[in-house]
């Protein structure tokens, strides 16, 4: 039996499954891209290849296991792109939430039924059909849980657009405990700079009472506000545009005192040192060419307090 519980973004992990890249299709054809980002490096001749991605998660295993974390990776499909294991499922609480996901992607989720098979199947929450959801949009913080969404019609219009509102009703039905604060976000699936794929693309709370967020990345100021307001604004990093580009809001807690970064994210590294966080560096700028970064590379299955 694999026991799941999280109920925030930073406690000590304890087991998470990470992506891999093996036989991950290579560069896609344009009409294939689902996200922007992706897009401009098919177009530029720049995509990742799959040796670079490989090494690259392979240093981030290596960092986990120092810690002592349990890692799982997915069973390899041939020729599909499981990188990002965050948007597959997710757990609040004890449950194991499996979701709907953007069609493109679907055939990811059989990677992880191993895994899912091992779960006490009274600690499995599949959503209904009309619900859609990823894991990127959806961060449980203590009795609160924050979603990234979009509402109808840029649900409709947009591809980046992965969390519609009955994603939204489906956690306040689920978690009735929990206070959900929905955050409508920015989408562009033409320009990356303008997109936030996923709530992780602009926000996320690291420590245990602070948080990195791109006020770009939200539809609406209030909710940005609200964030301000409920972090307290000495709590928060302010990141840039082209920090949010370069996605600096998706680094990944192994404990509320240690981070995984990027290597090239020398501002906010910096910063997160100044303010007492052990930050672990790593290599992850190919993973990044393909609009995810550390904590979409990973779907954690159990934090303690
Ligand atoms: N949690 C995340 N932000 N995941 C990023 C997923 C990126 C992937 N290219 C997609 O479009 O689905």
């Amino acid at each position: 039996m694999i026991k799941v519980y999280v109920n925030d973004e930073t406690s000590l992990l304890k087991a998470v499954v990470l992506g891999t890249a093996e036989s991950f299709g290579g560069t896609p054809k344009l009409e294939e891209a689902y996200d922007p980002k992706t897009r401009e490096h098919i177009l530029n001749d720049s995509f990742p290849l799959e040796a670079d991605l490989r090494s690259e998660l392979t240093e981030f295993e290596t960092v986990l296991k120092k810690y002592g974390v349990t890692v799982y990776r997915p069973q390899i499909i041939e020729n599909c792109n499981q990188v990002f294991s965050r948007d597959i499922g997710f757990v609040i609480e004890d449950k194991f939430i499996i979701p709907n996901i953007l069609k493109h992607r679907r055939k990811e989720i059989d990677g992880i039924d191993y895994i899912v098979d091992q779960i006490d199947p009274d600690h499995l929450l599949e959503v209904p059909d009309e619900v859609r959801i990823e894991g990127g949009d959806v961060m449980p913080w203590k009795d609160h849980i924050f979603v990234g969404y979009s509402k109808s019609p840029d649900f409709e219009k947009y591809v980046v657009a992965r969390t519609n509102e009955k994603g939204v009703q489906f956690l306040k039905e689920s978690f009735p405990a929990k206070k959900v604060m929905a955050f409508e976000l920015k989408k562009s699936d033409t320009d990356p700079r303008d997109n936030a794929l996923h709530l992780d693309c602009c926000f996320q709370p690291i420590g245990r009472d602070s948080a990195i967020i791109y006020k770009g990345g939200f539809k609406n100021p209030d909710d940005y506000e609200f964030l301000v307001e409920f972090f307290g604004r000495q709590n928060l990093i302010e990141i840039t545009r082209e920090e949010m580009y370069f996605m600096n809001s998706n680094v990944f807690s192994i404990a509320p005192d240690v981070i995984v970064s990027e290597k090239g994210f020398t501002r906010l590294n910096g910063i997160l040192r100044e303010r007492g966080f052990i930050v672990e560096e790593i290599n992850f700028a190919e993973i990044s060419k393909m609009e995810g970064l550390l904590r979409c590379a990973t779907l954690p299955l159990l934090r303690t307090f």
